[in-house]
């Protein structure tokens, strides 16, 4: 089945993406810069009336041999021609510079609420479908606003050129008659009613021919978005690629999704050339098809030649303002294409905090002094149980090792703490701004090992002297005075110097709660059990829960909660 272009449905759903700008705090300025913009495009229609009225006199003068007349209406178009330099100028800056405010508004926005209540993380949990929210924001968006405003302010012309014509057409009828086989029979507004009749045959043949386009482009920006994420992966894994020799297989995928890229664009090839082929002779006609109709009356010297240009004229222009559709169908159908997309993502964003908050119960009381865990249950998202009824305390220095076999649910245990896993429910009393939670591949950004070392930045200033002993504590001594060096560091730190990266921001971060998945597994033992004592040394008060399969983790702890994947668990004094 076709898609409709518009419906009341999808107007309401596209108010509500756009209304909030021009409602926003930016409102003043958004319409002060709209209305001067459709004042623009208001002046340019004038300016062609104004053409269309030198057309008749110009080629009176030429009719009349009126040398005198000829080149006054030569400088009138000088005239004509400056004014409409300056309006097309002023216009095209103000509407791109509205243009690029909107955008940016937009951005703004829906980047912070991707990134607020962890909705990029939460997003993906809850089976969104939502394909490449990163390309929504980055390319979506700027689309979005360009194909809105072109298409509003082409609208808004077309219906001013219209007007403006149709009373023009209208006037020129009086003298043009329908002649057919010599007989004349007087229609009103004949020539409005053959330029009309003219472009609205245009615009439903085009539909006919065309409407297929708008799936083809959704379908397009879906498979390039998919095809530049794939390449993304790769280069995110290079090393893991070139080691399994992989390359085979990388490129067969990526050739299939390419080809599949291709196969689309052929069909949007076959059914632009359709609507090409079409608009163009419908295009090429319209430039005889009014002479033809006031043809009679000018050979009948019921009309002169400036009647006849101004006719072609003002023809030209209701073709112009009535094929708008036929023209900018293409672009109805790319911007409808964006427009789907970009609904799709704000929805969905707007959709995952209820989301979330429908699937998980888990109370949140506020905490001080300790972290108490009451009657939690923690299930798989298919709400197979991984964790029953756990309670535990747990205060200020102490420590808790979880263990259980790979699957077990140790990490989804820590994410139900962090308030990441939407599956559960019980109560978890937990100071969050005094809690860290590290994972067993630490995030760490491309730039400055500074940065890195700070991510995601502290609350108090921390000279160089600080980070280079808390590089140097976590055994990463030769990093020391390359603060300021810039690198890719995930790609060139190994594993394990990668997770004492993850020891130093510990130590500058001093956390009251912390959490330990795996962090130390890339380590070797007596450089893991090294930063464990550290750790013990430098933060006695701090709380630290770990997650681990060494049994040597075992000595650094007091206890052990041991997980056994179905829902059951036992807690217990670690043996040392
Ligand atoms: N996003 C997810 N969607 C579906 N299932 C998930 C998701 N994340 C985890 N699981 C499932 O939940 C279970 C627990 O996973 P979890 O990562 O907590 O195990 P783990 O005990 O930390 O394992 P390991 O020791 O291998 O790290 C696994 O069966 C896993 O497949």
């Amino acid at each position: 089945m076709e898609q409709k272009l518009f419906d009341r449905a999808y107007a309401a759903r596209v108010w509500r993406l756009t209304y909030s700008y021009w409602t926003s705090e930016q409102k003043v300025s958004a319409w002060l810069l709209l209305v001067v913009v459709i004042a623009g495009n208001l002046s340019i229609v004038a300016v062609t009336v104004w053409l269309n009225n030198w057309n008749r006199d110009f080629y009176d003068a030429i009719q009349n041999l009126d040398r005198d007349a000829f080149y006054a209406q030569l400088v009138v178009f000088g005239w004509i021609v400056a004014v409409y330099m300056v309006v097309v100028g002023v216009r095209f800056y103000l509407r791109e510079w509205l243009r690029i405010r909107w955008r940016t508004w937009l951005t703004e926005r829906y980047q912070t609420r991707w990134l607020q209540d962890k909705t990029f993380y939460r997003m993906k949990l809850l089976g969104d479908t939502t394909d490449n929210p990163d390309q929504r924001i980055s390319s979506d968006i700027g689309s979005f606003t360009e194909l809105t405003m072109s298409l509003v302010f082409g609208l808004i012309n077309a219906v001013s050129t219209l007007a403006s014509f149709i009373v023009i057409l209208w006037n020129l009828s009086a003298n043009v008659p329908l002649t057919i086989g010599g007989q004349a029979y007087d229609i009103p507004g004949f020539l409005m009613w053959c330029a009309i009749g003219y472009a609205a045959f245009g615009t439903w043949i085009t539909h006919l021919l065309g409407r297929r386009l708008i799936r083809l482009n959704f379908q397009q920006e879906k498979l390039e978005a998919d095809y530049r994420f794939d390449l993304m992966r790769l280069r995110e894994n290079l090393e893991s690629v070139a080691l399994y020799g992989g390359e085979q297989t990388e490129n067969r995928r990526f050739m299939h999704h390419f080809r599949r890229i291709v196969d689309n664009y052929f069909r949007i090839i076959r059914v632009g050339l359709r609507v090409d082929m079409f608009g163009s002779v419908h295009g090429q006609v319209a430039s005889v098809f009014p002479l033809v109709v006031a043809a009679p009356a000018y050979f009948g010297k019921a009309i002169k030649l400036g009647d006849l240009m101004q006719t072609a004229s003002a023809f030209g222009r209701v073709q112009d303002a009535l094929t708008f559709f036929m023209d900018a169908y293409k672009s109805i159908a790319a911007w409808r294409a964006v427009t789907d997309r970009l609904l799709g993502f704000v929805e969905s964003l707007e959709q995952t905090s209820p989301r979330f908050a429908a699937a998980n119960a888990v109370a949140r009381p506020p905490a001080a002094d300790a972290l108490r865990i009451g009657a939690l249950d923690v299930t798989r998202p298919d709400r197979r149980p991984l964790l029953a009824g756990l309670d535990l305390d747990l205060g200020p220095g102490t420590s808790l090792l979880i263990t259980g076999p790979s699957g077990s649910g140790k990490s989804t245990l820590l994410r139900a703490l962090a308030g990441l896993w939407p599956f559960a429910r019980g109560e978890v009393a937990l100071a969050e701004p005094d809690a860290l939670f590290v994972p067993q591949k630490p995030y760490l950004t491309i730039g400055p090992l500074r940065e890195a070392l700070l991510y995601p930045g502290l609350d108090r200033p921390v000279d160089d002297a600080e980070l280079a002993r808390a590089l140097t504590d976590a055994g990463l001594e030769s990093f020391a005075g390359r603060l300021d060096d810039e690198a890719d560091w995930a790609q060139t730190l190994s594993g394990g110097e990668q997770q004492r990266i993850a020891f130093a921001r510990i130590l500058l971060r001093r956390p009251r709660w912390l959490f330990l998945d795996e962090a130390s597994s890339a380590l070797d033992e007596p450089s893991e059990q090294r930063l464990y004592r550290l750790l013990r040394e430098r933060l006695p008060d701090t709380a630290i829960v770990s997650v681990g399969h060494r049994s040597t983790l075992k000595a650094f702890h007091d206890r052990q909660l041991q997980l056994g994947g179905d829902g059951g668990w036992t807690l217990a004094a670690a043996p040392a």
